[in-house]
């Protein structure tokens, strides 16, 4: 893969798709390249529709936003058709917007894998919209993986606390199933397959020669011995000893009860930066800052088991990151916002972190 500029500026060329065009997608990507410190730390060419992004540059730009204009973007340009133009209305996702936005992916993906960018950061898409538009994917995490020829990928989040610097990286061992599909979907061979995947990323991409990694109960309490549910028991626990015997380079902690898991993250990611301020206006300080209760990463069994705690703690910061690719591939952890876009409100802070993090992890692959 080539590096737009010398080997010691390391500058990565990331794609950067536009996600669903009626989404806040246009809006975060002409707010987010409008802060000189992204443009300064790799080039990015923009995937999607200039006519679109010239649109929402000109209804939005009237309010003060602080936008980059679309003429001081390097964008390869998606022309569609009037009449699919004509069906594209900020808010209101369908059909037209889904086909529009899977095109931007498959683009992306074709130039990345002939090796024009080393890296793709997407704009979020509706599922439903892909649904619309006769795309029958769980995501476009599995669209990247299915282009790419990979069989074995993974769904990890990624988040560095504002207030003590710590990172919380999470795995979804199961991703966009229904909620009655997870204990079927879940088998020790899965187990193994995301587990092994995570402890080559933290090694290679996170250069954590050693990570120490907690893996989530499924039932509550991890099923109380069986009494609150059997697959703990069955083989979950079993396979768990067979893992920490085999990964000794690393240190595998669980079954964590799924609903304490995430207090030591949280002490963790707010520390005692924050005072609690009860009624009565009396102020008791967090607990300190006590890392040796954290893992580098956690490993949860399905999608809003991991995906509530990062939300609730890391909304504006989390970034999605695809591992098990031959590139890079990061998004923001939020949706299309289709509630408020065209307003001007949506936050670009997740984009932004998705960017630095696809430039950090690039960087690190190329050492
Ligand atoms: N990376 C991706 O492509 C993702 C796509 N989705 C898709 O997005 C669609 C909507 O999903 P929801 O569950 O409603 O989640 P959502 O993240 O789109 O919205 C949840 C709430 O957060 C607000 N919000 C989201 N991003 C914001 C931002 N940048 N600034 C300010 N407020 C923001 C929204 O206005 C809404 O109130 C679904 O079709 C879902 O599948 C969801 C997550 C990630
Ligand atoms: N909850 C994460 C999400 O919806 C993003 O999925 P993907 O489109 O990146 O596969």
């Amino acid at each position: 893969m080539q590096f737009s500029d010398s080997p010691q500026r390391q500058r990565p060329h990331l794609a950067l798709t536009m996600g669903d065009p009626a989404s806040i997608g246009p809006e975060i990507i002409l707010k987010a390249l409008a802060d000189p410190t992204i443009s300064e730390t790799c080039d990015l060419t923009v995937i999607g529709t200039r006519s679109l992004l010239e649109k929402t540059y000109q209804e939005l730009h009237l309010q003060g936003q602080p936008l980059v204009h679309p003429d001081n973007l390097s964008i390869i340009d998606i022309p569609l058709d009037p009449n699919t133009i004509e069906q594209i209305m900020p808010g209101s996702g369908n059909g037209a917007s889904g086909k529009a936005s899977f095109l931007y992916l498959e683009t992306a993906i074709a130039h990345t894998l002939e090796g024009k960018f080393q890296g793709i950061v997407t704009a979020p898409i509706a599922k439903s919209c892909w649904k619309a538009a006769g795309y029958s994917y769980p995501g476009q995490t599995e669209v990247l993986a299915q282009k790419a020829k990979i069989e074995r990928f993974g769904m990890l989040f990624v988040g560095r606390s504002p207030y003590t610097g710590w990172t919380l990286r999470t795995l979804l061992a199961t991703t966009h199933i229904p909620l009655n599909h997870v204990s079927q979907t879940l088998t020790p061979q899965l187990m193994s397959l995301k587990l092994d995947l995570l402890i080559n990323c933290l090694q290679q991409d996170f250069a954590i020669e050693n990570p120490k990694i907690v893996i989530s109960g499924l039932n509550p309490h991890s099923g109380e011995n069986g009494q609150l549910g059997t697959e703990e028991k069955d083989w979950l626990f079993p396979w768990l000893e067979k893992a920490q015997q085999q990964y000794s380079h690393a240190e595998i902690v669980g079954l964590v009860p799924p609903d304490t898991l995430w207090v030591n993250p949280a002490k963790a990611w707010y520390g005692d930066t924050l005072k609690i301020t009860q009624t009565g206006d009396t102020a008791r300080d967090r607990p300190t800052l006590t890392l040796n209760n954290v893992g580098d990463a956690y490993l949860a069994l399905y999608h809003d088991q991991g995906l509530i705690p990062v939300k609730l703690m890391a909304f504006d910061q989390a970034i999605n990151t695809t591992i098990g690719l031959p590139f890079i591939r990061t998004s923001p952890d939020h949706g299309t916002a289709f509630d408020i876009a065209g307003k001007g409100i949506a936050r670009e802070t997740s984009l932004k972190a998705a960017i630095e993090l696809a430039v950090e992890l690039t960087k690190q692959r190329l050492r």
